[in-house]
């Protein structure tokens, strides 16, 4: 089971506290743990020349990643032109004062590094990780230059897929857990308690908190509870490879990572800052959230992992990697199919939980795509694509089918206005760029009980309007045409598109 320890509570939470304190105003965001606070500021004041000392250290980065500004900035236009990134964006903290990041280190405490006679042991220790770590990041091979600079340049959403039907057509395993279930017309008493009782198990092997059905009808519970398998995992298909685990990498903080200078974090354009993902949530202080400024990005998420020299899961920059928080309920959403709600209210960036599914080839899924080519139903692929950049890289991407095998999130439907977004999240290791972690994190409040919803095309506005400039997709009364065979959307809200997808793999050929 993997469910986020409350924050402030332990030690090293406190630490990020700490952080926090040095604003007076910021502290009334943070009540728990005020009394610990004034001793780890004295504790932080005696340990500043240790901390102090990183700044003299070899860069941990093997390359100075970047990321946009802001959605704004990342339209397919001018994907290509590397120096469009040259607006220096806010703090996160200044930017959005109801979602407060924890501020970097006072500047004084930089001052103590002249003091410092010679390295102490632990120092030694962490400059030793730290120099291994630049030595391994400077593969070129694994980290191209600019590779940064191209890849931010992309949407962070997978590319949309034309719809497939694969329950005719056999694949090339099968679940060993589960026997197929039949539904006759005429189901006996027996047969649905068997069913329930099988979907109850499948269920409850999900980590974290519970994940429940709410639906009712003897042949949808059927459909549930055969011919699908959850995991709490990536599967990893033949052809998938891992970056091996001595090309990781991780920050040479001390305690709880510095927001000002942490190496795990991506930098902003031009500029030393560093691009900060999560901060405290202004509606639970214990929670640690995607800020409102960075939910308007498109960046990945850069957790910090075990080789970082940070406190490990005490520090703030472990979210994802600590699992879902919220429960779940799989319900009956009527023509689109099933639905995904949770009977807990969710805050806006908090984390929600983790895309999963059998890691492939781009191969492979085109097979698996070819196969039920023509005919619609329910699409479960989504491109690990963030650092595609070419056509070459796009034929080495992995692709996650939750198809067959899935986390409970297969089941978020599409919505024109979301309430939720799939951001891609580094956890474990930062120099895989084949294979990474896609997270689902609320863009609003959602009250219990609400419809999760995410955006399967966010790039289509951006692509069709350049498309539409001369009118010619527009039906008379000047809404977009849909294409003919595209999946209609049914999501109802007024600003809906119509579809989900293209009709063909448009995003394929276009470079958002
Ligand atoms: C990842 S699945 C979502 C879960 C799915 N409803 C189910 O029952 O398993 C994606 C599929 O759900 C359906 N779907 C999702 N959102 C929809 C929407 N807004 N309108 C119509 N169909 C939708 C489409 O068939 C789509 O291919």
């Amino acid at each position: 089971m993997s469910s986020r320890t409350p924050f402030g509570q332990p030690a090293n939470h406190q630490v990020i506290i700490d952080l926090t304190g040095d604003n007076e105003n910021e502290t009334e965001n943070i009540a728990p743990g005020t009394n610990a606070i004034n001793q780890l500021k004295e504790d932080a004041i005696s340990e500043a020349p240790l901390a102090a000392t990183l700044t003299h250290r070899m860069p941990v980065l093997p390359t100075k990643r970047k990321s946009l500004a802001s959605s704004e900035q990342s339209d397919a236009s001018d994907s290509d032109v590397p120096h469009k990134f040259l607006h220096r964006v806010p703090r996160v903290s200044h930017a959005h004062p109801t979602t407060p990041t924890p501020p970097p280190m006072p500047k004084s405490q930089s001052q103590f590094s002249v003091v410092i006679p010679s390295p102490t042991s632990t120092q030694k220790r962490l400059n030793a990780v730290a120099e291994r770590n630049a030595i391994k990041g400077t593969n070129e091979q694994i980290f191209p230059i600019d590779a940064e600079e191209r890849r931010v340049a992309q949407a962070a959403y997978p590319k949309s897929r034309a719809p497939i039907d694969r329950r005719s057509t056999p694949l090339s395993f099968i679940s060993k857990t589960n026997k197929p279930l039949n539904l006759s017309p005429t189901t006996s008493k027996q047969h649905l308690t068997d069913i329930r009782a099988n979907l109850e198990k499948k269920l409850g092997q999900i980590n974290g908190p519970p994940v429940t059905t709410a639906v009712q009808s003897p042949k949808l519970l059927a459909k549930l509870a055969d011919n699908f398998e959850f995991t709490n995992d990536y599967i990893d298909r033949p052809g998938v490879v891992r970056v091996q685990k001595e090309y990781n990498y991780g920050c040479a903080c001390v305690g709880s990572c510095d927001t000002s200078s942490c190496g795990c974090l991506d930098q902003e354009k031009d500029s030393e800052d560093r691009i900060v993902p999560y901060g405290i949530s202004s509606a639970d202080p214990k929670l640690i959230v995607a800020s409102r400024e960075f939910l308007s990005r498109k960046a990945m998420i850069m957790e910090c992992n075990s080789l970082c020299g940070c406190n490990g899961k005490g520090c703030w920059n472990h979210v994802v990697q600590k699992g879902r928080t919220v429960q779940l309920q799989i319900f009956d959403a009527g023509s689109r199919g099933f639905g995904l709600r949770s009977p807990d209210p969710i805050v806006t960036g908090q984390f929600i939980d983790r895309y999963l599914g059998e890691v492939i080839t781009k191969d492979e899924a085109d097979d698996r795509e070819n196969l039920t080519e023509g005919s619609h139903n329910q699409s479960y692929l989504f491109s690990l694509d963030w650092y595609v950049d070419d056509d070459d890289s796009e034929e080495q991407m992995n692709v996650i089918d939750g198809r067959k095998f899935g986390s409970v999130t297969r089941f978020i439907n599409h919505s024109c206005n979301p309430n939720c977004k799939i951001i891609p999240v580094q956890t474990t290791s930062h120099a895989d760029n084949k294979v990474y972690t896609l997270a689902f994190f609320a863009l609003r409040d959602i009250p219990a009980g609400t419809e999760l919803t995410f955006d399967y095309n966010p790039v289509s506005e951006e692509s069709d309007d350049s498309d539409d400039s001369d009118n010619s997709s527009e039906d008379g009364m000047g809404r977009k045409k849909l294409e003919p065979e595209a999946v209609r959307c049914l999501c109802g809200e007024t600003n809906c598109r119509g579809q989900l997808w293209p009709n063909k793999r448009k995003s394929q050929n276009t470079k958002p």
